[in-house]
């Protein structure tokens, strides 16, 4: 913007002889002149424009100069506007005192002086200037100041945003600490610690008001081998959907708690806790009787359930979470996927378990391990084809005991490895002494098998090598050696695929244990590297009732089928024997033919027997040998 001057007078030749006077300022000051021919056309000016300053003829006709200053001072948009009256010389002084009074900034005579009007004007036009950079500045200044406020604002909310989001996310963190600390991340159920808490509480509130509750502690049977078959998500999965049956089996006040693992617990609070809990474990039993469904594969598992109740069984949570694990225990020891509810006698029985335990550990290292041997016949003929070496424990207090007494209980892993260790040293050593001991027309011993049960054993990556050294160090050729293995510890074929090749390679002999026991899969078994298998004495106790002794034929044509032999085991009677030998087993052994024989005696029978043949040592079995040529059955 640049400044004005306005220039006022009725006379158009007094007004262009002022213009062209400040012509030439107007150009080197750099601002505009414009005119007014009378007062009142200056007042209209003065609506429009801003101006520098006014030059204004006193003498006018209609509104004078004086009333034209006064109107344009008592407007209050030119209130300020400065004045400079010009008007031809009079003698007194009253014009000049009259247009002061009206705010005059000054007052000039006609003839004017060329440079005292340019001189004058540059001043107010100057003062005008600098009050329009002022202004422009300010206007610049209030701007930034704008822009400054508005960035603060911006900032602050950006900062109140980024405070606003901080604080929601430490709130859904402390949700879900929350969450983690009472939910077990996998399932959503409750989580040991939390159901501990309820527990107290519960515990709090049977006391005070002379309640009851019930706790059923679940362990899912067989999880470990799910887990190693079918891998690790499948048994996450398998996990999530018990939860989701547990969830559905009880009422939405029960609590479902998964405590770690395959281990879960239900609380039942309420009147009838008793009764309840038989029912609700009955649901779960039920819940379970359906297969999974996970990845289209249907997955089948039951789950042990121990029950305890409170006050009746513990005086503690802690108890309580103790006693009823104890009855799970017992109800998988019983048979898995049954329900047991607790009792002391449980404890009782608990605390000989322990007790059976650190007399084993005792026991191990004071030699109180003894092997008998049962021998197994080759049928039809009656040779002894086998010698099973079997484990027994010559206790202080109770005298001569079976591996079957006292090793079902057993659960310390690492004890039963250096129990099966010691057995199959021994079983090694023994046979080498009686190879020793032998001469040559006893070839019945230099002939018969050593078998030793692995029952104890999980089938580890280490065990052929360990078998081998045993081989090894007794100078045992390794046929001589075979391997009695549960059919349930060929379920996990990951690790025992590649350690039975390894001893079959060596020559070790392999026959699957009580077969017809776990339900291997069939195409799994003809994979494996097996030389027989052992009919399970169930089957056999069952020939001759309802229809045992079609699931014996069916077995026996299965291990045909495998190209494998067939051995019977647990044989009793002369009827089952009958049947076996009927159906073409190639082996049996049990009371019939022999019981257990400690080593002088079975080395003994070994020599007795040149023919090959060994009749009975039950003499009222005797009748039953048939006397024939070893091999002569296959
Ligand atoms: N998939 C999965 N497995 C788990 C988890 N936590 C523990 N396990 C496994 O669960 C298995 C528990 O097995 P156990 O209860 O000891 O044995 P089991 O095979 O169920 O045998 P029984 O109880 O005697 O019938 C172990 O192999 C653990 O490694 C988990 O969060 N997910």
């Amino acid at each position: 913007m640049i400044p004005k001057v306005l220039l006022v007078n009725d006379d158009a030749a007094s007004l262009l002889a002022l213009e062209s006077l400040l012509s030439e300022a107007t150009r080197a000051q750099h601002y505009q002149l414009l005119k007014a021919s009378s007062g009142h056309e200056a007042l209209r000016m003065v609506l429009t424009h801003d101006f520098a300053v006014i030059l204004l003829d006193a003498n006018m006709p209609g509104m004078d100069g004086f009333e034209t200053a006064e109107a344009i001072h008592s407007h209050p948009r030119s209130g300020a506007v400065p004045i400079i009256f010009i008007t031809a010389h009079y003698g007194d002084e009253r014009h000049r005192l009259e247009a002061y009074s009206k705010g005059a900034a000054d007052y000039l005579f006609t003839p004017v002086i060329p440079q005292v009007l340019q001189t004058k004007v540059a001043v107010f036009v100057d003062l005008t200037r600098k009050n329009l950079e002022l202004q422009a500045k300010t206007r610049e200044l209030s701007l930034l100041n704008q822009d400054l406020r508005v960035q603060r604002v911006q900032d602050l909310e950006r900062i109140n945003r980024a405070l606003e989001q901080e604080v929601a996310e430490r709130k859904v963190a402390e949700q879900r600490a929350q969450a983690l600390s009472i939910r077990d991340p996998l399932t959503n159920l409750v989580n040991r610690r939390s159901l501990i808490a309820q527990l107290e509480h519960a515990v709090a509130a049977a006391d005070r008001h002379g309640g009851e509750f019930a706790l059923l502690f679940l362990d899912l049977d067989r999880f470990k081998q799910i887990n190693d078959t079918l891998g690790h998500e499948v048994g996450d999965e398998l996990l999530r959907q018990v939860a989701a049956r547990l969830l559905a089996a009880v009422r939405v006040s029960d609590v479902v708690a998964r405590l770690g693992g395959d281990e879960f617990v239900v609380l039942l609070e309420g009147r009838g806790a008793g009764a309840n809990a038989a029912r609700v474990a009955r649901k779960i039993e039920q819940a379970h009787t359906r297969p999974f469904e996970i990845n289209g594969q249907r997955i089948a598992t039951s789950t042990s359930i121990g029950i305890g109740l409170y006050p009746q069984d513990a005086n503690s949570a802690a108890q309580l979470m103790k006693n009823a694990d104890t009855a799970m225990y017992h109800a998988k020891q019983h048979r898995r996927g049954s329900i047991e509810f607790f009792r002391e006698e449980l404890n009782t029985r608990e605390r000989e378990r322990a007790q059976w335990v650190a007399e084993l550990h005792a026991a191990l290292a004071g030699r109180q391990f003894e092997l008998l041997f049962q021998p197994r016949a080759a049928l039809p003929d009656g040779a002894v084809a086998a010698v099973e070496a079997l484990l027994y424990w010559r206790h202080p207090r109770h005298g001569l005991i079976a591996a079957a007494r006292f090793l079902p209980d057993v659960a310390d892993n690492l004890l039963l490895e250096q129990v099966c260790e010691w057995m199959l040293g021994a079983a090694c050593a023994e046979v080498a002494a009686w190879r020793a001991a032998s001469t040559a027309p006893a070839a019945q011993v230099a002939q018969v098998v050593m078998a030793v049960d692995l029952a104890l054993l999980q089938i580890r990556p280490e065990l052929a090598a360990r078998v081998l050294a045993h081989l090894r160090g007794c100078k045992l050729p390794a046929g001589w050696l075979e391997l009695e293995i549960p059919e349930h510890l060929l379920l996990d074929t990951r690790d025992s695929a590649a350690v039975l090749h390894k001893l079959k390679a060596a020559g070790v002999r392999l026959t699957v244990d009580d077969f017809g026991s776990a339900g291997a899969a069939l195409a799994m078994l003809r994979d494996l590297p097996l030389d027989a298998i052992k009919i399970d004495r169930a089957f056999v106790r069952a020939i001759g009732i309802d229809r045992g002794t079609d699931m014996a034929a069916a077995i026996v044509h299965l291990g045909r089928a495998l190209g494998l032999r067939v051995l019977a085991q647990g044989v009793h009677t002369t009827e089952q024997l009958a049947v076996l030998k009927s159906l073409g087993c190639d082996e049996y052994q049990g009371e019939l033919l022999s019981p257990p024989l400690p080593a002088a005696a079975m080395l003994a029978l070994l020599q007795a027997r040149t023919t090959h043949q060994i009749t009975s040592l039950n003499p009222h079995q005797a009748a039953l040998s048939t006397p024939k040529k070893r091999g002569q059955s296959r």
